[in-house]
């Protein structure tokens, strides 16, 4: 019999990837506290990211941040869900004052998977081949190693990039192997990408789950399912990312690695064409001193006005 208050209520977007981690952290928490499936709702909610996929906008048309979480957000600032389930780098450095990601699952594969009908790998494309892809640091990426390139528009969900791939709407395109790994269409992947010609996203590949900062009960429902190397890591992307003022519309790589001692943290800028950039790299076991370690390296080689200069 369910019980008539909830154990926890759950809010995510709808794609089936979004579903798929929200299924994935409900799955967790009934194991770490002995209950069952039924005593955790999950809630599914429509964000401005979905609505603009529908109507085929680009993400930079409604801006903004929070495009992939806000409504979620709301939802948990008002009590309406406990927990909210979001793919990291979708989480703006900036959150709404009032919650904080308690807990990270442990990641998944932080690389990009390339993924074409008709070529091996990116050296491999016919010149002047179309790359599918919204991200502008996948873009720049790219166009670093073939400048010849042209890049094509592509956005929606996982599936329905796929589909667009195979439909001849561009020759190829990049997708974080963590989410194909999800939907178990790892097997889509024609090469997986290195990470040091394309690094990934800050934060990609880790689930986060946010709730209420002042709520203790459910900070003490949610510790058993954080991973703390996972939790370091996407702290130090994030705070290099959040020095650098950047977001999931600029063109910041950022990988954090365990080391003996501590964490090593790489980051990068680009510029659009992929032609300028800039790395910069620390050791350290402070996650947030290693991110704004990093990040003002970063800003001293490419100059605090980057964004002005690179994105214009
Ligand atoms: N912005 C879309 C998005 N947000 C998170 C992932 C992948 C899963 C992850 O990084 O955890 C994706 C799709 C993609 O980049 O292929």
């Amino acid at each position: 019999m369910q019980s008539p208050i909830p154990f926890a209520r759950i809010g995510t977007r709808g794609s089936p990837l979004a579903l798929a981690q929200a299924r994935l952290v409900r799955e967790l928490l009934c194991q770490a506290h002995g209950i069952g499936q039924a005593d955790i709702e999950i809630e599914v909610f429509s964000t401005g990211g979905d609505r603009s996929q529908a109507e085929n906008t680009t993400l930079s048309d409604i801006g903004g941040k929070g495009v992939f979480t806000k409504e979620i957000d709301e939802a948990l600032l008002s009590g309406r869900i406990d927990i909210g389930v979001h793919s990291s780098k979708d989480v703006a450095t900036g959150m709404p004052q009032g919650m904080v990601l308690a807990a990270f699952l442990e990641r998944e594969d932080v690389r990009d998977a390339f993924i074409s009908v008709s070529a091996r790998d990116i050296d491999t494309l016919p010149e002047g081949a179309r790359f599918g892809t919204s991200s502008i640091r996948r873009a720049a990426q790219a166009l670093r190693l073939r400048p010849d390139l042209r890049i094509v528009p592509f956005r929606g969900n996982v599936h329905t990039r796929l589909k667009k791939l195979l439909d001849g709407v561009a020759d190829a395109t990049l997708l974080a192997l963590a989410g194909l790994n999800r939907l178990d269409e790892a097997h889509r992947a024609t090469a997986i990408l290195d990470t040091k010609a394309f690094m990934p996203a800050p934060a990609q590949g880790a689930i986060a789950l946010a709730i209420r900062d002042a709520d203790a009960r459910f900070a003490g429902i949610v510790a058993p399912l954080d991973h703390a190397p996972t939790h370091a890591g996407i702290l130090a992307e994030r705070t290099m990312l959040s020095v650098l003022d950047g977001s999931c519309r600029t063109p910041v790589g950022a990988l954090s690695t365990r080391t003996g001692a501590g964490y090593e943290l790489c980051g990068e800028i680009l510029s659009l064409d992929g032609q300028t950039s800039f790395q910069a790299q620390a050791t350290g076991s402070d996650p947030v001193a290693l991110g704004e370690q990093v990040g003002r390296d970063l800003l001293a080689q490419a100059g605090a006005d980057w964004q002005t200069r690179f994105l214009a």
